[in-house]
């Protein structure tokens, strides 16, 4: 079902865009998964492609993306927590191993600090009605990127307070989306989000959404959460 990407996006991801976390962060290098592989279709690696090529002058950023949350955004996070020797958490959205079948993504911020794009292929494990994504799913995509846009402005931890969905139609499984969000408002440790998802042609908006995020200290694993 799924083209692979040429060697194209990939050296141009290796030559720039793609940069390692600071080895302070961990022992072994963690493997960014913000980039092509083999579940990528052809629509999502044009996308990618375009979005990288948007992000040559400096006005977005690809944001390296790993299995473990505290691996990610290092910039921000070790701006926020400072050097981190344990393991972060492991992220929702990349626990599915299969490339193509899960949530295949990657987050652009804008160099404003106040907006992030995603570029979303939602692959058959995350099918609702049939040949549609679950709304769930939707929701996870929302979250994550205006969670992203929200930490970049908090540079701390944030949580999901509230967050609004309106679903307009229905997303089919294997469709390539973007998920643009934006800061509205801040104050004080409240952080308003606004968010639309559409296709890649902008003909069609799937879903938009409302969110407020708190920033918060660093969270704790609960004493259970040992798995
Ligand atoms: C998002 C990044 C997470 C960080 C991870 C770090 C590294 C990973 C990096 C990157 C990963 C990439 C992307 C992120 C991916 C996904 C994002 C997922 C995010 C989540 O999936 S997260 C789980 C779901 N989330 C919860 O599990 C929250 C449960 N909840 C609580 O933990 C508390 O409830 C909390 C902390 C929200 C607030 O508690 P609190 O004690 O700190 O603050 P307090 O209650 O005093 O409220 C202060 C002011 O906010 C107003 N306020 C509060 N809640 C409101 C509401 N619902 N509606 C309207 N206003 C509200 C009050 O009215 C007051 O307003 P005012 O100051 O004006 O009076």
């Amino acid at each position: 079902m799924w083209r692979s990407c040429g060697a194209g996006a990939r050296a141009a991801v290796a030559h720039g865009l793609g940069r390692a976390p600071p080895t302070a962060l961990c022992s072994v290098s963690p493997q960014d998964l913000a980039v092509p592989n083999t579940g990528w279709s052809a629509a999502m690696c044009e996308q990618f492609q375009r979005l990288l090529r948007r992000a040559a002058d400096g006005s977005w950023r690809r944001i390296p993306s790993y299995r473990r949350g505290l691996d990610y955004l290092p910039e921000v996070v070790q701006m926020a927590v400072g050097v981190v020797t344990r393991p972060g958490p492991r992220l929702f959205l990349r626990s599915v191993d299969e490339e193509g079948a899960g949530f295949e993504y990657a987050i652009f911020l804008h160099a404003s600090g106040h907006r992030t794009q995603c570029l979303c292929q939602l692959g058959p494990y995350l099918e609702g009605h049939h040949g549609f994504a679950h709304g769930g799913a939707i929701a996870t995509l929302i979250d994550s990127t205006v969670g992203t846009c929200a930490l970049a402005v908090a540079k701390a931890s944030v949580m999901t307070a509230k967050l609004s969905i309106s679903y307009l139609a229905p997303v089919p499984v294997g469709a390539v989306v973007v998920a643009d969000s934006r800061m509205e408002r801040h104050e004080g440790r409240k952080i308003f989000l606004s968010c639309h998802v559409r296709d890649t042609k902008r003909d069609t908006l799937y879903a938009e959404a409302t969110a407020l995020f708190i920033q918060v200290e660093d969270t704790k694993p609960p004493p259970a959460a040992s798995l």
